[in-house]
């Protein structure tokens, strides 16, 4: 597990109840504050400083609320619904949201059971009576369960979970879930009906399971109470914007639905005088207050689940269940990891180098050629996040963009970087390495977008070099050899050098006394060479570009390690007919 290089932990706020099973495991290593009844204003004012927030259903995270998150970095959900986040609006910040899809199904599905035993039973009714010194049998017979159809809309883990008990309790099963998986369905002996007009005219008993989206919100109206039998009775133990509550409230008063057992509402906690509050009040109804996930297992389950991906989150590992990120198995992480190194500095490589040699303007049309071992795996998604981290990170203001797997996407479209990915199993065979990498930028013109976003990419880079713009591709190439990322290939040059601390790129005639020269003149500014690699030019490019035999014009790179920067003027003072023909300084 990687240790955390920090001097102030970084801290988790959790404003609502969550069980400390799983707040121990992030107690050590971080800086953790519960702090409930917090108004949305009051937290909007402190969110800014906290790196993960664990909330259940009560917190609104909104867009306004993470705007303000500047330091943020996972939203977890300590259960299933995520409603209460704006994950697109996580997702534009680079937040990930994470949430823990299976630690609290059989809660809900066992709070859903008991619903329908206390509607068909009239409990709630009948435990009011008897607390009010009253015996009345013959008021509250109730029905039999065993027999009756149980309809199901949406038939995933927490529907399928009652499925199974109320199997178990004699009900015929019957579900509507357009992406229902037929063969779960058979086997836990749900019939599927082919719409949910179809499933309501056959219902004793309704059970809602579906997450609460723009299909489902509303789904139970007053036209659909009217399809049901007088008899029918309807559970909700999924979210309350799903049953139209003024329609249910009516047809309980009617008498054209029978009874209603209710854990969720469309305002939590009801406001009085709301639609909520008098279905809550109806004798016909057994409400509890969204209590689905209330029990200690299930709080055990979601918190450990959820703790466990925010310290893999804030230690930078991918999460297991993130809602806004790919997934990614662990071990093809591993394997990845070292080439998004490489693909970062291949992509800070490109803006640093290419922009501050005025060859060109920033490139938007990227292919990135992966070979080798990382041709057959599943995902190149975090690599492609690495290559728009390193391609925009010099261009743009350190407290500008958190750039990673969850937005990389939407920034580089939003920028009009084009990346196209492509596999080769080709040419590995002659190389001293198993994967290795390539990136080209195409010429393309440059938007007015492209030319002004840069602060780096606007020096004055014509000054910094004797040759006229290149209309050719812009090469890259790289590999990892024992995790440490190598550049092998940087334009028409060959030779191998590690991008770390700084670099200064000189292109020169290759010839004697210019090492000499240049060390020289980093001498008199009080620079020291660290490092030096020389990458002449791949005679089969030249061959290629300049037709054989005709030779190249005997050009080299010169990469020398510094350990300080190279002022501009220094590198001014590098190019001339006696020095070197084109210099960049880049950092990593
Ligand atoms: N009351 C409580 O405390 C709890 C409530 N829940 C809620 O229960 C609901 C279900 O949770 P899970 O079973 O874990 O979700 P899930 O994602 O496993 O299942 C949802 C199912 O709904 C189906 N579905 C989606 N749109 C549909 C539509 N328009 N019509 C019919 N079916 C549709 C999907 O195909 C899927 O099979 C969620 O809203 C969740 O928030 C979950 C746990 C506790
Ligand atoms: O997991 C869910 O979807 C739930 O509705 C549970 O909500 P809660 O965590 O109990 O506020």
């Amino acid at each position: 597990m990687a240790i955390l290089m920090q001097t102030s932990k970084p801290k988790i706020l959790i404003p609502e109840k969550v069980s400390p099973d799983g707040l121990t495991l992030l107690k050590d290593q971080f800086e953790v504050d519960e702090k409930k009844g917090l108004s949305a204003e009051e937290l909007k004012n402190i969110i800014g400083d906290y790196e993960a927030l664990i909330v259940r259903s009560e917190t609104q995270v909104t867009a306004d609320l993470l705007s303000a998150a500047k330091k943020m970095k996972v939203v977890a959900r300590a259960g299933v619904g995520i409603d209460n986040i704006e994950v697109g609006s996580a997702t534009t910040h680079g937040i990930i949201v994470v949430n823990s899809p299976s630690g609290n199904i059989n809660a809900a599905a066992e709070h859903t059971i008991a619903l329908l035993m206390a509607v068909a039973r009239n409990v709630g009714d009948a435990a009011q009576s008897i607390k009010a010194g009253k015996w009345e049998r013959s008021r509250l017979v109730g029905v039999e369960v065993k027999g009756k159809t149980l309809a199901i809309v949406g038939l995933g883990k927490v529907g399928l979970t009652v499925a199974r008990i109320a199997n178990g309790l004699g009900m015929r099963l019957i579900a509507y879930d357009p992406y229902a998986n037929p063969n779960l369905a058979a086997a836990a002996s749900v019939t599927l009906r082919p719409s949910l007009a179809e499933l309501l005219k056959e219902a004793d008993f309704l059970t809602l399971h579906t997450p609460l989206i723009a299909s489902t919100k509303g789904m139970i109206g007053k036209a659909e109470l009217n399809t049901m039998k007088p008899t029918a009775r309807i559970l909700n133990v999924a979210r309350g914007g799903m049953i139209d509550e003024d329609a249910l409230v009516e047809a309980l008063d009617a008498g054209t639905i029978a009874g209603a057992g209710i854990d969720v509402f469309t305002s939590e906690p009801p406001q009085p005088d709301s639609s909520a509050s008098r279905l809550i009040a109806h004798p016909k109804v057994v409400a509890t207050p969204h209590l689905g996930a209330s029990t200690t297992e299930a709080q055990e389950n979601v918190s450990i689940d959820v703790c466990e991906q925010v310290v893999s989150i804030l230690l930078g590992e991918l999460p297991r269940s993130a809602v806004n990120a790919p997934i990614i198995l662990p071990e093809e992480y591993r394997t990845l990891q070292p080439f998004v190194s490489l693909v970062e500095k291949m992509g800070s490589l490109y803006t640093q180098h290419y922009s501050s040699t005025g060859h060109d303007s920033f490139r938007q049309t990227f292919d990135i050629v992966y070979e080798g071992k990382l041709a057959s795996l599943n995902t190149t998604k975090p690599l492609f996040a690495a290559l728009v981290k390193g391609l925009l990170t010099p261009i743009t203001s350190s407290d500008g963009l958190n750039i990673n797997i969850v937005n990389a996407e939407i920034l580089a479209k939003e920028r009009g970087i084009l990346i196209n990915e492509q596999r080769s199993r080709e040419n590995v065979e002659d190389k001293p390495y198993s994967s290795f990498i390539t990136l080209r930028a195409r010429p393309t013109r440059a938007t007015s977008h492209a030319r002004t976003s840069g602060s780096r990419a606007n020096s004055p880079s014509a000054t910094r070099s004797l040759k006229p713009q290149q209309n050719e591709d812009q090469i890259i190439q790289g590999f990892v050899s024992g995790n440490k990322p190598f550049i092998s290939r940087l334009d028409r040059f060959k030779g191998e050098f590690v991008p770390r601390g700084t670099l200064l790129i000189c292109r020169n005639f290759d010839s004697v006394g210019k090492i000499g020269f240049v060390g020289s003149l980093l001498g008199k500014s009080n620079v020291n060479i660290t490092f030096m690699s020389v990458a002449p030019l791949d005679e089969e490019i030249e061959e290629r570009q300049n037709g054989e035999g005709k030779g190249g014009n005997n050009e080299a790179l010169m990469i020398l390690g510094v350990d300080k920067p190279v002022s501009e003027d220094v590198q001014r003072a590098l190019i001339g007919p006696e020095g070197v023909l084109e210099a960049s300084v880049v950092n990593f």
